[in-house]
């Protein structure tokens, strides 16, 4: 079966918020759309979500959060991924050093990771924390376990971080196992970093010697200078929700249709089986593209 949207989206992709908590505070963070999130999903839960996801045409799960790594039992969630589905995670990385191999023995294919600074300054200053040397560890104990492509995550914040672009395409040039994603900053909370993306983009566009639309947001990918970017534009972008194949499920376990609206959830927390494929069919039918 392959489940599509009134509006004729497919929906290949499920995004699983393993976990709301996190050892980071990012100044900017949306918490995938969560605003009181209750107790996790058990990892019985998970796998049974999982179970339906296979037969629903599910084609690849991105594990995220809050930070997931956070999660003692992360290793079994990655290992109950059906096969014919591809894992990966979208992690802030301090935590990877010592889980990398483990999660690659346990299926997963591949990690994002997020790294808004090089400056150890300036990530404190974004996040809080200190601990910008444990993720340059971990994208190293990434790429040691065949997490690859590993995609560096960096929103651009105004007056904040615009400044060290090239250090971050100096960072994946010429090195096949890194992707930069340049991330527009979804402004949910009246954060005033938000910093416009097509100035940046449109000279990227014009020196790369290729470009791929994605199917997934039809999001833009370069080849610059050795590097490979891809650009995430999100806001007020129709053309990003109208292609949109993605499913979510909150840490608390509810279907998610979309990212930006808390009105139209559906409970599955302890659902299995043919109830709960039923309740995916119900939620696929209340998507919309957010900017249409
Ligand atoms: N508005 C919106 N933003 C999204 C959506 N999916 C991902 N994003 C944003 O895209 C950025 C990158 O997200 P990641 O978790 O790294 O995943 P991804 O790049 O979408 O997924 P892959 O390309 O499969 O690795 C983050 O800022 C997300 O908030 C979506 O469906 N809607
Ligand atoms: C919410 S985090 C969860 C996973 C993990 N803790 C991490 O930081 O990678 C997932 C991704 O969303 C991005 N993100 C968070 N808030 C955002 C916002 N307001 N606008 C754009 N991207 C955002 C983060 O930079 C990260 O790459
Ligand atoms: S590490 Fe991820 S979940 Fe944690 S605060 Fe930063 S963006 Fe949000
Ligand atoms: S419809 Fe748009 S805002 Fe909503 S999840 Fe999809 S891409 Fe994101």
């Amino acid at each position: 079966m392959d489940l599509h949207d009134s509006y004729g989206r497919p929906i290949s992709n499920l995004r699983i918020s393993v976990n709301s908590g996190c050892n980071l505070r990012c100044v900017y963070c949306h918490r995938e759309g969560e605003t009181k999130p209750e107790t996790p999903l058990s990892l019985e839960d998970i796998r049974a979500i999982l179970d339906v996801a296979g037969n629903i045409g599910i084609r690849t799960v991105k594990f995220t959060g809050g930070e997931p790594l956070l999660r003692e039992d992360i290793v079994e969630i990655i290992r109950s991924v059906p096969p014919g589905i591809e894992s990966s995670m979208t992690t802030n990385g301090t935590l990877l050093g010592s889980l990398a191999h483990d999660l690659r023995d346990a299926g997963l294919a591949r990690v994002n990771i997020s790294l808004d600074s090089l400056n150890p300054e300036t990530y404190k200053s974004i996040t809080g924390t200190g601990l910008l040397s444990d993720v340059l560890e971990g994208i190293e104990a990434a790429r040691d376990a065949g997490l690859t492509p590993i995609k560096i995550n960096m929103v651009l914040l105004k007056g904040i971080n615009e400044g060290e672009i090239d250090d971050f395409i100096h960072l994946v040039s010429g090195d096949r196992h890194l992707i930069l994603q340049i991330i527009e900053l979804m402004d949910l909370g009246g954060c005033p970093l938000h910093a416009d993306l097509s100035e940046l983009e449109e000279k990227i566009a014009l020196h790369s010697r290729k470009v791929i639309t994605r199917r997934m947001h039809h999001r833009k990918k370069y080849c610059y200078e050795g590097a490979e970017i891809e650009f995430v534009r999100p806001w007020h972008n129709s053309d990003f929700c109208n292609h949109c194949t993605r499913m979510r499920v909150t840490s608390d376990g509810k279907l998610k249709p979309c990212l930006l609206r808390d009105d139209n959830l559906v409970d599955i927390r302890g659902k299995r089986g043919v109830e709960l494929q039923q309740l995916f069919l119900a939620a696929a039918k209340k998507r919309e593209p957010y900017n249409k």
